[in-house]
């Protein structure tokens, strides 16, 4: 089998970013061409680029692509944070996407005494890395989930923390991927994901591409598969795990875990070290992303609803840290107490 059977999310292209347009999956596999940060603020906010590290990367690249042809000094500092404020204010929940824009800021603030060409180059090269790195943090995310699982298992995921949310291999799907290189036979299943379908439109296709074992369900129908002795473990991914071990996923991603418990059922969360935000106390400072009501009244479309309905449409939800087994980031394996254990992990790994 390929390592990688899905399309690549995020390719830098010579001089600009090429971003498969995840909105037009599964039916169409179409590249966007990006030459400016306002494009790149557009794919992030539409979800043509999505999942919280793919968006970190987009985004690195759209600061290069908004410093490019500043003529002086000035004018670069200036730009470099005017254009990094703006990115971040593309979607709110992912602490990806400032950690990225952060990271190359204080990148090539190390450097400041380069010239003006060098400092671009910087910028680039940093964004590059971000880019490079994600797909072996995710590897090892897989690696280290791997020894919670055995041949023949049943897994449940929620939306998509695959490969099309990462640079390759994806978080929560990376376990999965690294099973079916062993000759495993994993029994995947995805929860559709109301209202955006990034399960079904998403997940599904990946898994299906890689030859996974995978069968669709709706959200409404984990519990049932639970109830029958189906799921072994839940392995979902993360947009930000809070300092006290809340985790921060798509909507659904609580009662999931609810249930799991219910049911006895651990619930893994593939966390790159990234995610982890120690400045955010816990889940309730974590800023949840509402949608358009459309998402939901006219999905794809077609109206689904009566007329000026009201709608609650948050994008994210937070599952309390007492539901999840344990987060799993690239670095090991983190169990409650989470508080402790997040700080610690984030400490010793600061500079690997
Ligand atoms: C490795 S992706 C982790 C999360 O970003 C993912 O589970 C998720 O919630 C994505 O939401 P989305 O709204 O599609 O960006």
């Amino acid at each position: 089998m390929n390592a990688i059977p899905h399309p690549l999310s995020v390719i830098w292209q010579n001089d600009h970013l090429q971003l498969l347009d995840q909105r037009k999956l599964p039916t169409e596999t179409v590249y966007m061409e990006l030459q400016t940060p306002e494009s790149v603020w557009d794919a992030i906010y539409t979800l043509a680029v999505r999942g919280a590290p793919a968006i970190g990367i987009a985004a690195a690249y759209g600061l290069y692509l908004g410093i490019r042809q500043v003529e002086s000094m000035d004018q670069f500092w200036r730009e470099l944070k005017r254009v990094a404020d703006y990115l971040n204010s593309a979607r709110p929940t992912a602490v990806n996407l400032s950690w990225a824009l952060n990271r190359v800021q204080e990148k090539v603030m190390s450097h400041q005494s380069q010239s003006l060409e060098q400092l671009k180059e910087i910028v680039l090269a940093e964004a590059k890395l971000i880019h490079q790195e994600d797909e072996t943090v995710c590897r090892k995310i897989g690696e280290n989930l791997l020894t919670f699982m055995q041949d023949g298992m049943g897994i449940l995921t929620h939306c998509n923390a695959g490969g099309l949310a990462t640079a390759a291999y994806g978080t929560a799907l990376a376990p999965i991927y690294l099973a079916k290189q062993k000759g495993w036979n994993l029994k995947v299943f995805a929860d559709e994901t109301r209202p955006v379908l990034q399960g079904a439109r998403l997940t599904a296709y990946e898994l299906q591409q890689a030859d996974i074992d995978v069968t669709l369900i709706c959200d409404n129908m984990a519990g049932v598969v639970m109830k029958q002795g189906w799921v072994q473990a839940v392995i979902v991914g993360t947009d930000r795990v809070a300092a006290n071990g809340d985790v921060c996923n798509k909507i659904g991603t609580y009662s999931v875990a609810v249930l799991a418990k219910e049911h006895g059922i651990p619930v893994y969360v593939a966390a790159p070290t990234s995610s982890i935000d120690l400045n955010t106390a816990t889940g309730d400072e974590i800023p949840i992303e509402e949608r358009a009501p459309e998402e939901i009244t006219a999905g794809f479309g077609k109206q689904t609803a009566p007329t000026e309905i009201k709608v609650f449409n948050p994008a994210f939800d937070v599952t309390p840290a007492k539901y999840i087994t344990a987060i799993v980031t690239e670095n090991g394996v983190i169990r409650a107490p989470f508080a402790n254990g997040l700080k610690e992990h984030v400490h010793k790994n600061k500079d690997n």
